[in-house]
């Protein structure tokens, strides 16, 4: 663990935190990119929830994103971490409906850890609120 600060800065990761009441969250952003894949189960061990942001105007990478998320998730040390999936892009007008994102990514079903899905757009701040609030009530630690 102690090597990844190091290693995000080489790669371009950036960490942020967002303080919301007594509630102070890191977040990492990792690269989406195929070279970084590989980075990703490391960096989700030992956290309080895994977020998972998808292009859900992106109707022709849907497969890959969910090929992706699953291959993530089979990792036995990630078994029981809460996952948020954020479809993002709901500003276009091609974006998947939730229901249709939900069941292409196969979320449905997923053994062993609490799932949830919410809609946004990173453009016009939609549903940012509550990805906050749900990240708060999963936050490990409080400060
Ligand atoms: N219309 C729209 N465009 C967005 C939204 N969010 C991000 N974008 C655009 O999508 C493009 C990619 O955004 P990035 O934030 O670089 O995407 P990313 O997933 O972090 O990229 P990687 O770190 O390489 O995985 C940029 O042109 C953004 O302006 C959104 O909610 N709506």
């Amino acid at each position: 663990m102690g090597d990844f600060p190091q290693l995000a800065a080489k790669v371009g990761f950036n960490m942020r935190k967002v303080t919301k009441g007594n509630v102070t969250i890191k977040l990492w952003d990792l690269g989406g990119q195929p070279r970084f894949r590989s980075m990703w189960e490391w960096y989700c061990h030992g956290v309080s929830a895994i977020v998972y942001v998808v292009d859900a105007a992106d109707k022709d990478n849907i497969l890959i994103s969910k090929n992706e998320l699953h291959d993530l998730l089979s990792k036995p040390a990630l078994n029981g971490i809460p996952l948020l999936v954020l479809g993002n892009k709901i500003d276009r007008p091609e974006c998947l409906s939730k229901h249709a994102l939900t069941d292409q990514l196969g979320l449905e079903n997923l053994p062993d850890r609490e799932v949830c899905c919410f809609m946004i757009s990173c453009k016009t701040s939609s549903n940012i609120d509550v990805v906050i609030d749900w990240l708060v009530k999963h936050s490990k630690t409080k400060s």
